[in-house]
């Protein structure tokens, strides 16, 4: 069939708010067995790889999947938690916070893009228990085609299948969003009050290829503004903090300056001690634990420098789930005060 059979709810019953939080998603397991699949699904999106599918197919099956399941698989053992991944770990305990500060007749669940929780099973979950007004939050502060757009684009999909399509409402960004700039601010702030402050601030943000940018994707600028606003509400001045861009996959041209490279050139320029926010990251996850905290780390030592300090992610920090209820209420203007 087409289209979804709906559930057997009176007309009364199908009305209710629910709250969809989304984030990329993670193997269930740290072993190149479950990393496979997962990376297949996320690097299978063209969002994520715009090649064409019979082309890029074969080099992703018979390539990527087996080498950087294997190497992959290594990093996710040497973060994951007795719970689970910190991805997962982490965004279901956002959602647990946000349910906590809502109205207990509104629905909150989680999803990923990418393996599970998925779209289709969770919405499947809020149209039996009512759902028919969604508001989709994906937890990135800045819009890139590749995180929020991919994130959207399982939901709205979704709704094609829908007979009784759900209300829908997105936030597809929030970099300004006062509450969440101070949550970021704040928790530098305690952990320099507490560690010390380094001789530069760096803002890594997960990079993008330039010619999604190029193209249309204002995501750099994104991550420039919440970082100027950051550093606004901590009083520094230009010289005192950088942006630069991580992970980069592939051999094409990505977002400069690379975070990896300043990791190596920013000690010879005399920053021998540095502190390191992933503020466009709600969840620490492989790419800040590992590539940051870990790996990171030790390339600022090996290239001369002789203080590397790591500042989590918010995660489950109570400030930014204020934040986040804030957020989440402001979209919901009027379907809060109207049973539709
Ligand atoms: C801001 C959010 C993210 C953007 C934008 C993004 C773009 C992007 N990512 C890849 C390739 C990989 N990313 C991987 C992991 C990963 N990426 C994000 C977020 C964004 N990615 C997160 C939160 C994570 C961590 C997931 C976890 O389980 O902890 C990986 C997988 C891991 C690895 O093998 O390194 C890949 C691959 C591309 C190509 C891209 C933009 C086009
Ligand atoms: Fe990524
Ligand atoms: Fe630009």
């Amino acid at each position: 069939m087409k289209f979804h059979t709906e559930p057997q709810l009176s007309f009364e019953q199908q009305n209710k708010i629910g709250i969809l939080l989304m984030n990329l998603g993670t193997p269930d397991a740290p072993t190149a067995e479950a990393v496979k699949p997962y990376l297949g699904q996320f690097l299978g999106d063209q969002r994520v790889v715009e090649l064409p599918k019979l082309l890029w197919q074969p080099i992703l099956r018979g390539v990527i999947m087996p080498f950087r399941s294997k190497a992959s698989a290594h990093g996710y053992e040497k973060v994951w938690l007795n719970e689970g991944s910190p991805l997962a770990v982490f965004t279901q305990r956002q959602c647990e916070g946000l349910r906590a500060r809502l109205p207990d007749d509104v629905f909150v669940e989680y999803a990923m893009t990418y393996n599970k929780p998925s779209v289709p099973n969770v919405l499947a979950k809020m149209k039996a228990n009512g759902v028919g007004r969604l508001l989709v939050v994906p937890l990135y502060p800045q819009y890139a085609a590749s995180s929020a757009g991919a994130a959207l684009d399982k939901v709205l999909n979704e709704l094609t299948k829908q007979r009784n399509q759900m209300s829908l409402r997105t936030v597809s960004r929030f970099y300004n969003h006062a509450g969440y700039i101070q949550a970021v601010a704040a928790q530098v702030k305690a952990y320099r009050a507490k560690h010390g402050a380094g001789d530069k601030l760096m803002f890594s943000f997960h990079g993008i290829p330039q010619f999604h940018h190029d193209k249309g994707d204002p995501y750099p600028h994104e991550c420039r503004a919440t970082a100027k606003l950051v550093a606004q509400e901590l009083g520094l001045s230009d010289e005192q903090y950088i942006v630069s861009f991580q992970s980069q996959f592939g051999k094409g041209k990505w977002l400069t300056p690379s975070t990896q490279t300043l990791f190596d050139t920013l000690p010879k320029q005399g920053v021998k001690k540095l502190d390191v926010v992933c503020a466009g990251f709600m969840a620490d996850c492989l790419e800040t634990m590992e590539e940051i905290a870990i790996a990171g780390r030790e390339q600022f030592h090996a290239a001369g420098g002789e203080q590397f300090h790591y500042i989590p992610c918010l995660n489950d920090n109570p400030d930014w789930l204020d934040a986040l209820t804030d957020l989440v209420k402001d979209n919901l203007q009027g379907w809060l005060q109207y049973n539709l």
